[in-house]
């Protein structure tokens, strides 16, 4: 029997999983990596489970601000404490699934600790301050974020306003904050936890400035916690979420720190002043593009989350009974309900299958960079940045759905979407705004476009399309014989056709006009491409992967991958139908195609949510709960209300009460 039915369950979820067509540990198994990472998953939930350290005293949504961020803080203490339990090398796998398992969705004063200050300084440091800073940040006798955006500049990082001026008769730089506008804004565990960051300011060296460069600082006296002398810092108030992290500000006030605070890895400033250049301009932002990298992930796993609340919701609630007398059905079996909610599922496994590339590149890159190799930078650099901002953003959009889908009870925090949402939707402006990130894209898209116009391309795999002659009509005859290789066809001909639309309006206002007001005219247009570039890639990433799957599964999840598509091209239609390139009866296909694959999924919809295996400790979902006992849960949770603590209130003795009598006596 499947470990997801016990006895007491609900009896239509339970009916749900016993139609399963395939094994759900082999597709768990499948999803994460293997039987291997599927054990360890166990061991550390049961771990997890077993340690009372990691409870929560109610669920969180009832703590205030400060109990949110004290219960954080005292977690991630703990589960610091018990790393030996997890392999530190796998923060990707291990790393984050014990993350979530103990801290949730709330994040924690030690959240940029490990996503940004260690990588910043594993990546960034000469060997001399390796060994220096290393050991203190992974023993956590300090503890660090990345403070890089400023009140007034996030995007443009080149009009930064911290300054960091290097004055050779004393061998130190001068941080300072010469207007409101410098002041940081916004790292995580900035406010109040931290007593170091790294801190990106313009540096000055023999009066020139030579662009935005990474400082390690201490903030904090490391006894009492007090600010250091010339340094400002504060939390910077309740956020749409992750209220357990204590997101700061900071302002210098003409504070010194050494010469060797400056991270040497790339750039160097000699003891004289003399600047040494880095070997590609960009090094620098090197731990950007590695969370970029690694947030595709969290994305993805959030996004299988809302998809997994929402399929076993609609698998538990009836409502509606289209023959009388029949009773209500699950409105699961509304094909409504299932346009709303299976698209996600297939998006959040686009997105997990693509993280696992990307995963595999950006380690591909580092190895690279070991031998002062940069030349994967760039195409790591726009396909993260790509990923990022069209995975967020659908991300996003793909919780929302999923709230509306369960009604009434969606919009209660007992459903955890408000929480997915509000943890979820921050990805589409950190790390870059999305918009941004795609004009990045759309960079690298135009010098591919360019060199395939002068004949001179050799282009880089993932952007080979774009050189490929393609063809005038697309050769879909049914749905039932539309093959992966025609999908892709399909959807390479409508990116490129976008990629030079989008090239061709540049050059043009290129003629007219200056280069920039060209790029800005022409940058709807090339955010378009970029999306359509990244779109081409998950499809092309979760057709292969379904296409290497065993049998069983691959029978299952080629409907998965199809809806992921269809719905691609049945929701873009114009695009496919422009100048031809399909009938409009191909199109009706495409969309009679989507409506057989949310039939196909309907009846292992259940099973296949089962097989991201999540625990309800990492669900946090009183209407995703496996057991789908949800109304007695929902019952329940709502008794943890302060509201609740006393039959009547003193808003009632105040104010509610004294009205009403009022009113009465004037009856
Ligand atoms: C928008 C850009 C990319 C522009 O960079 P710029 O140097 O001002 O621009 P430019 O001189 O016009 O140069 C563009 C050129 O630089 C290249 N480039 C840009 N970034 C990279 C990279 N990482 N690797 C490799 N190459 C890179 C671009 O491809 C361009 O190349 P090109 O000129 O086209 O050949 C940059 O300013 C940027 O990345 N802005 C976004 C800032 C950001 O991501 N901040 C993150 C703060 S930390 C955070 O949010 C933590 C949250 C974590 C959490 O809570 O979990
Ligand atoms: C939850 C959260 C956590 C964060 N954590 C950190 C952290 O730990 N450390 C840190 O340093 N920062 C952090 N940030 C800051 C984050 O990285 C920035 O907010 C982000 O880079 C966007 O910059 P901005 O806020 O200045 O937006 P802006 O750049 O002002 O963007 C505003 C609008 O202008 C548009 N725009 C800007 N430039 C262009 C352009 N060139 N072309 C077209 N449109 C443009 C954008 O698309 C957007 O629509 C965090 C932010 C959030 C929300």
């Amino acid at each position: 029997m499947s470990r997801w039915i016990q006895n007491g369950d609900n009896v239509d979820i339970t009916k749900e999983r016993k139609n399963a067509t395939f094994n759900t540990e082999r597709m768990s198994a499948w999803i994460h990596g293997g039987d291997e990472v599927l054990k360890r998953r166990r061991e550390i939930l049961d771990y997890v489970k077993s340690n009372p350290d990691f409870k929560d005293p109610i669920p969180v949504e009832f703590l205030s601000r400060e109990e949110r961020v004290s219960n954080g803080t005292r977690k991630i203490v703990k589960m610091t404490d018990n790393t030996d339990q997890i392999d530190g090398a796998d923060f990707f796998g291990e790393g984050m699934y014990f993350q979530s398992l103990v801290m949730g969705r709330d994040l924690h004063p030690l959240s940029l600790h490990y996503i940004m200050f260690l990588p910043t300084l594993q990546g960034q440091t000469d060997d001399e301050q390796l060994d220096e800073w290393l050991p203190k940040a992974i023993a956590r006798s300090i503890v660090g974020t990345y403070a890089q955006t400023e009140l007034g500049h996030g995007t443009n990082l080149s009009k930064l306003e911290t300054t960091a001026t290097y004055d050779p008769s004393t061998q130190e730089f001068v941080l300072h904050s010469p207007t409101i506008t410098a002041a940081k804004w916004w790292p995580g565990g900035l406010g109040k936890s931290s007593n170091h960051a790294i801190v990106v300011a313009q540096l000055y060296t023999k009066g020139q400035c030579k662009g935005p460069h990474p400082f390690i600082v201490q903030l904090r006296d490391l006894e009492t916690h007090k600010p250091m002398k010339g340094v400002r810092l504060g939390d910077i108030g309740p956020k749409l979420g992750i209220n357990g992290s204590d997101n700061g500000f900071l302002l210098f006030d003409k504070y010194r720190i050494p010469r060797k605070a400056m991270l040497m890895r790339y750039s160097k400033v000699q003891p004289d002043g003399t600047y040494i250049a880095p070997a590609h301009s960009k090094l620098g932002y090197g731990t950007m593009v590695f969370v970029r990298s690694i947030m595709i992930k969290d994305q993805a796993t959030q996004l299988g989350a809302a998809a997994t609340i929402a399929t076993r919701y609609s698998a538990v609630r009836r409502q509606g009974e289209p023959v009388v007398g029949n009773g209500e059905i699950q409105i699961l079996d509304y094909q409504t309900q299932q346009y709303r909610v299976f698209p996600q599922l297939a998006r959040a496994f686009a997105f997990l299958f693509a993280a696992y590339e990307i995963r595999d590149l950006y380690l591909r890159l580092t190895e690279e960079l070991t031998h002062g190799n940069t030349e994967l930078l760039p195409e790591i650099h726009a396909l993260s940045s790509g990923l990022k901002s069209v995975v967020s953003w659908d991300t996003a959009q793909g919780i929302e759905q999923c709230r509306l889908s369960c009604g009434g009870h969606g919009y209660s925090q007992a459903s955890a979407f408000p929480e997915i949402y509000g943890y979820a939707v921050g990805g589409c402006t950190y790390e870059g705004e999305n918009l941004v990130m795609l004009l990045q894209v759309a960079r690298y898209l135009v010098k591919a476009a360019e060199e395939t116009r002068k004949g001179t391309s050799n282009l880089a795999e993932i952007c080979g399309y774009i050189s490929k002659t393609g063809r005038r009509t697309s050769s879909l005859t049914s749905i039932a014989n539309y093959t992966t290789d025609q999908i892709i066809e399909d959807l390479e001909h409508v990116a490129r056709k976008q990629v030079f639309h989008a090239y061709d309006k540049l050059k043009k206002a290129q003629q007219h006009v200056k280069p920039e007001d060209a790029w800005n005219q022409s940058s709807v247009e090339l955010a378009k491409a970029s999306r359509w570039h990244v779109r081409l890639y998950l499809v092309k990433t979760f057709l292969k992967k379904v296409d290497k799957a065993p049998e069983d599964l691959k029978k299952v999840m080629i409907h998965v991958a199809r809806l992921y598509a269809f719905d691609i091209i049945s929701s873009s239609s114009g695009n496919f139908l422009e100048e031809g390139y399909m009938r409009p009866d191909q199109i009706t296909e495409i969309k009679e195609g989507v409506y057989e694959c949310l039939a196909k999924i309907r009846p292992v919809a259940v099973s296949l949510v089962d097989s991201w295996d999540y625990d309800d400790l990492e669900l946090k979902s009183v209407l995703g709960k496996r057991d789908g006992n949800v109304y007695e849960a929902l019952l329940q949770w709502a008794q943890n209300s302060q509201l609740n603590k006393s039959d009547v209130i003193p808003t009632f003795e105040k104010y509610l009460g004294p009205m009403m009598k009022d009113a009465r006596s004037k009856l």
